[in-house]
C-alpha cells in the first residue's frame, strides 16, 4: 500500500504521543531537509540536469548515502518521464513515495523476537559511545511498562563506566543488573547472566557487550565467544542481535554495520541519536544499504525515547506538510 493510504491509517490510528515523538525527535532533520528542498522547488521553473544536480547535493548533505541517492534520482527521473511531470513542485510526493519504497515500503514494522518457551536473550553490540548503555536501559524500562520481568547482564567490561551506568539504569527502572569486575571475561558475566534469569524466572536478558576491546580482531573474537555461550545455554538463543549506531556518526555507521556483520549475525540496528542530527537521512541510507533492519530509533535521551522504528512516522515527521499528492499539486 501505498505512503499516503498507510499515513492516512497509521498516523490517525498511532497515539498522539509516538507521532509527537517522532515529529520532535526529528525535527532538526526535518527543518534542515524540508528548507533546502523548499528553495529548490521554488528557485527552479522547470527539471532539468541542474535541478537534478541540486537535489542530489540536498540528498547527500542530509546523509541520505551516494548509493541512495543516485538510485532515488535514477527513479525520479523515470517517473518523471512516466506522469510527464513538469513542474518541480509536484515532484515532492514522488519524492516521498520513492523514499518509501527505498525504505522496502509497507509497514514491515520489523517485530523484537521475543522466545514464547521461554528466557529470551538480547545482545547488543557496537562501539562506545554510540548509546549502547543507554539503550539496553530504554529497552529494559519498554519491556517493564510491558509487564515483563527483566534482568540487564553488564557484559561491557571494558569500560568500568558502562557497568556503573547500567547500574545505574538498573536501579531506576527497578531491574536487577549481573556484573563483575572491569576487566573480567564478558562471556562469563552472560553466563552469571543466564543462569540468575533462569533462576528468577525472567521473561528477557539483555546483555551489554564489549564496545572496544584492544583491536578489532580481539573485538570480533570476543563476540564470537559471547554468542556461542548464548546459543550453547538458551536453544534458540541469542533471539536479537541488536547493533547500535550513532545517526550523528553519519556515513560511518554504514561501516559499522558492515564490520559486526561479519563477526556475528546481526539481527537488527537501533539508530541512536536522531534528534541529536540535522542529517537523519542515515536512516534511509542504513534501512536500504543493510539488509538488515532498523528495529529501533533513539529520539533523546529520556526512558521513553526509545521508539520501533516505523518508515510512515518517520518519513511524516520529515515532510509534516505533505498530508498527501493533493497538497502539493494544487
Ligand atoms: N540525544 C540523545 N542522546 C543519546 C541517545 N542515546 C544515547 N544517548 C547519549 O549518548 C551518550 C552515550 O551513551 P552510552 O549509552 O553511554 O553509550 P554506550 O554506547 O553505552 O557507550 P559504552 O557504554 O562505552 O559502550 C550518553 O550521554 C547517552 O545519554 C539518543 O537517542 N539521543
Amino acid at each position: 500500500m501505498g505512503f499516503f493510504k498507510r499515513l492516512k491509517e497509521k498516523v490517525s490510528q498511532t497515539t498522539d504521543r509516538v507521532t509527537q515523538k517522532f515529529m520532535n525527535g526529528l525535527s532538526k532533520t526535518s527543518s534542515s531537509l524540508v528548507g533546502a528542498m523548499d528553495q529548490l522547488f521554488a528557485s527552479y521553473r522547470k527539471i532539468d540536469e541542474d535541478f537534478y544536480e541540486e537535489l542530489e547535493e540536498i540528498l547527500i548533505s542530509a546523509d541520505v548515502g551516494v548509493a541512495t541517492t543516485m538510485e532515488l534520482i535514477e527513479r525520479l527521473r523515470e517517473e518523471v518521464k512516466e506522469r510527464k511531470i513538469k513542474e518541480p513542485a509536484q515532484l515532492q510526493p514522488v519524492l516521498i513515495e520513492l523514499l518509501d519504497q527505498l525504505m522496502n515500503g509497507e509497514d514491515e514494522v520489523a517485530e523484537l523476537a521475543q522466545n514464547d518457551t521461554g528466557l529470551s536473550i538480547y545482545l547488543f553490540v557496537g562501539v562506545n559511545g554510540v548509546g549502547k548503555t543507554t539503550t539496553i536501559g530504554k529497552l529494559a524500562y519498554r519491556f517493564k511498562q510491558e509487564g515483563k520481568k527483566v534482568v540487564m547482564a553488564a557484559g561491557d567490561t571494558f569500560r568500568a563506566g558502562a557497568i556503573e551506568q547500567l547500574e545505574t539504569w538498573g536501579k531506576r527502572i527497578g531491574v536487577d543488573v549481573i556484573k563483575q569486575s572491569a576487566g573480567a571475561d564478558p562471556a562469563a558475566v552472560i553466563y552469571d547472566g543466564i543462569q540468575a534469569a533462569k533462576s528468577r524466572k525472567a521473561d528477557i536478558l539483555l546483555c551489554d557487550t564489549a564496545g572496544r576491546l584492544q583491536n578489532k580482531v580481539n573485538l570480533m573474537e570476543e563476540l564470537k565467544k559471547v554468542y556461542r555461550v548464548v546459543a550453547r545455554e538458551v536453544p534458540g538463543a541469542p533471539h536479537e542481535v541488536l547493533l547500535v549506531l550513532d545517526a550523528t556518526t553519519g556515513q560511518n555507521a554504514l561501516i559499522q554495520a558492515k564490520t559486526f556483520s561479519e563477526a556475528v549475525q546481526v539481527s537488527g540496528i537501533v539508530l541512536t541519536k536522531l534528534d541529536g542530527t540535522a542529517k537523519g537521512g542515515i536512516a534511509i541510507a542504513v534501512r536500504h544499504e543493510c539488509k538488515i533492519p532498523v528495529k529501533l530509533i533513539g529520539l533523546g535521551e529520556q526512558a521513553d525515547d526509545l521508539q520501533v522504528f516505523d518508515t510512515t512516522q518517520f518519513l511524516h515527521a520529515l515532510f509534516p506538510e505533505v498530508k498527501n499528492e493533493k497538497d502539493i499539486m494544487a
